[in-house]
């Protein structure tokens, strides 16, 4: 039937079925939001109620100052290379650093200081200028702690939950970037005690009240620990975190008084969220969709 017979009115003689207006509609497919943006409202709720304000994560490009020497990360660290870290062609490298502030960092790893040994090597600003996807939030809380000491100190509770990118060997449950959760707590004389407290009050809003702790290690808090909960349903511990002090090498330079210190923790989105809605491959959750 060409437009021509339309235009002729040619359909005039053809015999046409009756309506039936008793047939069913398509059926309307409801929306539904992403599991992860579920759990992440769900941590984000928690952390408000806990009065945790949200630091800005919205920048996935950092120089390697604030992801790892701001954090005394050394850099001939192996998660500096280019094994695990995204560095970037375009821009190559930062352009502006507080130069105070830098030159502070490049004395406490050359030669330590705030009664530290430091780690007695030739830092290289090159290095430090090197811009690459942030490995981790902890790269925003450094910014953010930095910002706090420049001004007359007050107590502050920050949290971030975004995307963080490792150039890894990608598997069933492993991507090359996901979603870090950090909280952390700044005040005068926090102490370990301070840590497990706040870590069984927020892991207990999720239902994770059976907590046991390992010590760990992370270049930039001193001590660490693993943090581990009794799964009922698994019957097993699960390991549901790490957590840690910062190191003073971290907070000194920045500028922030002797007596206080920042506690903090980090877990990541992906792993509750593929338990809370029983997924086993984590592309069902995120990612490309690629059959591996
Ligand atoms: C390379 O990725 C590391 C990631 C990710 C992680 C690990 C450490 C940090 C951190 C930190 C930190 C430490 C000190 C100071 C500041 C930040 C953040 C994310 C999870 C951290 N982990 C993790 O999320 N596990 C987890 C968390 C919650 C949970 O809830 C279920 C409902 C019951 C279940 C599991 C632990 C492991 O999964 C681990 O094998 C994988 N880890």
């Amino acid at each position: 039937f060409t437009r021509e017979n339309m235009q002729r009115g040619d359909w005039k003689d053809l015999e046409f079925k009756g309506y039936n207006f008793s047939a069913k509609g398509q059926p309307l497919e409801g929306g539904h939001l992403h599991p992860l943006l579920k759990v992440r409202q769900q941590f984000k709720m928690i952390f408000q109620q806990m009065g945790f304000e949200e630091m800005p994560t919205n920048n996935f490009v950092e120089s390697s100052f604030w992801n790892f020497d701001a954090l005394f990360q050394p850099q001939q660290h192996p998660a500096r290379d280019s094994h695990d870290t995204f560095f970037l062609r375009v821009p190559a490298t930062t352009k502006e650093l507080p130069e105070d502030y830098v030159e502070r960092v490049k004395k406490v790893h050359e030669l330590g200081g705030y009664g530290s040994r430091g780690y007695a090597y030739d830092w290289k600003r090159e290095e430090a200028n090197k811009n690459l996807l942030r490995t981790h939030t902890t790269a925003v809380s450094s910014r953010m702690l930095y910002l706090l000491a420049q001004k007359p100190f007050q107590p502050k509770k920050y949290f971030s939950i975004d995307r963080v990118f490792r150039n890894e060997a990608v598997d069933k449950t492993h991507l090359a970037e996901f979603h870090q959760i950090e909280g952390l707590v700044c005040d005068r004389g926090l102490t370990l005690g301070d840590l497990i407290g706040v870590l069984h009050d927020f892991f207990s809003r999720l239902g994770m009240s059976n907590l046991r702790f390992k010590p760990a290690y992370n270049p930039y808090t001193e001590p660490s620990m693993e943090i581990f909960s009794y799964h009922e349903g698994f019957k097993k511990w699960v390991e549901i975190g790490n957590s840690g002090i910062f190191r003073p090498e971290m907070l000194l330079p920045m500028g922030l008084p002797e007596d206080v210190s920042v506690i903090a923790w980090g877990l990541s989105l992906e792993r509750p969220t593929m338990i809370l809605y029983g997924v086993d491959n984590i592309r069902d959750l995120f990612g490309h969709k690629v059959d591996l």
